[in-house]
């Protein structure tokens, strides 16, 4: 079901067009005059106009109204209906943007024929237009860091060049996207870009995956590198390449030309080839797993991508470039980081790097009770490997300058090392390496009092209402 706008001054034509367009189970919208067509489009984009050229009493005329309408909204098409004899002017109307015209008097099929054609090119223009920007978004590398700055810089310029690039970092860091951004500001852009994952195929399958297969009754199954052929071609986890197609692909890199398998004619190829690994190629080479010859040929440019540990000032840019491509692309309800929230993410470890945190983002969007700013305590933590660098923090700590975090935590460590004891200040003095007043003092400053609950003696972070007890020393 569309949303049809009729716009003509004579009421029955717009009645009738109304109810046709109704009968066929759309929406429609009226005006009778340039005011009422373009206060309902600004109120609410229709997807179709059915324009009137000739509007009495109105302040423009059909084609004014057309010219306004591609100027703010290009792509809502427009049906002209032109008076009969009127011909001339409905063509320029055309060479104006509108769809198309139909004459006066119409029939209900031209009529219907017309707004559907109409309807059906403007959702394939649409679609087309949301593949390439997801497309776009596949190969956009966001962040400001100095590590983001950097990366961008050198793709900016191995992209100009023909060279081959390999790519190391840990997974989810972004070595796909790197290498699509070089595909997209290469001269090779309009041409394939084609992935192959070593790690997804058998390694029996390698060699037919990426040559092709020729079979006996001649026919031809073509293989990555022809899929690819005059664009790029990603070669993903190429450490898990096995030996007989690593040689193989060093022969294409030498000669540009290779076999296919089952054939014995040479196919010349024009493949630019970029590499990613996340092991450590020359441990590899040093295990003879990888040929030396081979990595010198794929890394030309060898670059690296960092972890997201280390971009952490590019947390809440990242974070809320998901949140914003999710609400597009996924339909889910565009939302925001709180600032809080966003210091919280920046605090966490991130073993699966910017992967893990698009993912994080897509839960809470998905599990998020509501709308507006994101709130740290929507945030599921994620449980950190210490030795990644970088403490994990409790979110209530996180968000806080040094001295009133320092508090919460010497307030959250004395409460638990007074239950510990029992509630002896004494021993816990002895404990924490204080003086029995001081931690008295401390206590005090704190705002940490006891209290009795079921016959036994708790510390509590009191604000003094009435039920607090002295220490027992
Ligand atoms: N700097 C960045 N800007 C925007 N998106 C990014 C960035 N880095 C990574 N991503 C996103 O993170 C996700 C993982 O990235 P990608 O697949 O390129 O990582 P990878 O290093 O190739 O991972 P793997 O080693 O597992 O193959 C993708 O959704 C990608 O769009």
């Amino acid at each position: 079901m569309a949303d049809i706008l009729v716009v003509d001054d004579e009421a029955d034509i717009r009645e009738l067009v109304a109810d046709i367009l109704e009968d066929e189970g759309h929406a429609t919208r009226t005006a009778s005059d340039a005011d009422g067509a373009l206060k309902a489009v600004e109120s609410a984009r229709p997807d179709l106009i059915i324009l009137d050229i000739w509007l009495q009493g109105s302040r423009m005329d059909g084609i004014e109204i057309l010219k306004t309408v591609r100027r703010n909204q290009p792509d809502i098409p427009v049906v002209i209906i032109s008076g009969h004899g009127n011909i001339e002017i409905a063509v320029a109307a055309v060479k104006q943007g509108a769809y198309d015209f139909i004459e006066k008097p119409f029939t209900t099929d031209q009529l219907m024929l017309v707004s559907t054609r109409a309807l059906e090119a403007s959702r394939l223009r649409r679609e087309i237009a949301s593949l390439q920007e997801a497309d776009r978004a596949q190969a956009e590398i966001i962040g400001a860091s100095h590590a983001i700055v950097a990366l961008r810089q050198k793709l900016d310029r191995v992209a100009r060049t023909a060279s081959r690039v390999l790519l190391s970092g840990p997974p989810g860091s972004g070595k796909e996207v790197a290498a699509r951004y070089i595909h997209t500001h290469s001269d090779r852009a309009r041409a394939p870009f084609v992935v192959l994952n070593a790690a997804n195929i058998e390694p029996a399958k390698m060699e037919e995956t990426l040559f092709g297969r020729e079979r006996e009754d001649g026919a031809v199954v073509p293989g990555l590198f022809e899929k690819a052929s005059g664009g790029t071609l990603f070669l993903d986890e190429v450490a898990e390449m096995p030996a007989g197609a690593q040689s193989k692909i060093l022969r294409v890199l030498v000669d540009q030309r290779f076999a296919r398998v089952g054939g014995s004619d040479m196919v010349q190829t024009d493949v630019r080839v970029i590499s990613a690994t996340t092991r450590d190629l020359q441990s590899l080479i040093q295990a003879g797993r990888f040929r030396e010859d081979l990595f010198h040929r794929l890394s030309v440019v060898p670059l690296e991508t960092p972890s997201l540990a280390a971009l952490r000032e590019d947390i809440p840019v990242l974070a809320n470039h998901f949140l914003a491509r999710l609400a597009k692309t996924e339909g889910l309800p565009l939302r925001r980081l709180s600032p809080d929230a966003a210091a919280l993410l920046q605090t966490q470890n991130w073993p699966g790097n910017v992967r893990q945190l698009r993912n994080v983002m897509e839960q809470v969007l998905i599990l998020g009770a509501g709308g507006g700013e994101i709130s740290p305590d929507e945030l599921p933590l994620t449980a950190g490997d210490p030795a990644d660098g970088g403490a994990i923090l409790s979110p209530a700590m996180a968000t806080l300058p040094l001295r009133e975090a320092r508090e919460l935590f010497e307030r959250d460590y004395l409460i638990a090392q007074i239950n510990r004891f029992g509630g002896n200040i004494s021993r816990t003095a002895a404990f924490v390496g204080m003086e029995r007043s001081a931690l008295h003092r401390k206590l005090k400053s704190l705002g940490v009092a006891t209290v009795t609950r079921g016959g036994a003696r708790v510390a509590i972070a009191g604000e003094g209402d009435g039920d607090e007890e002295e220490f027992e020393d």
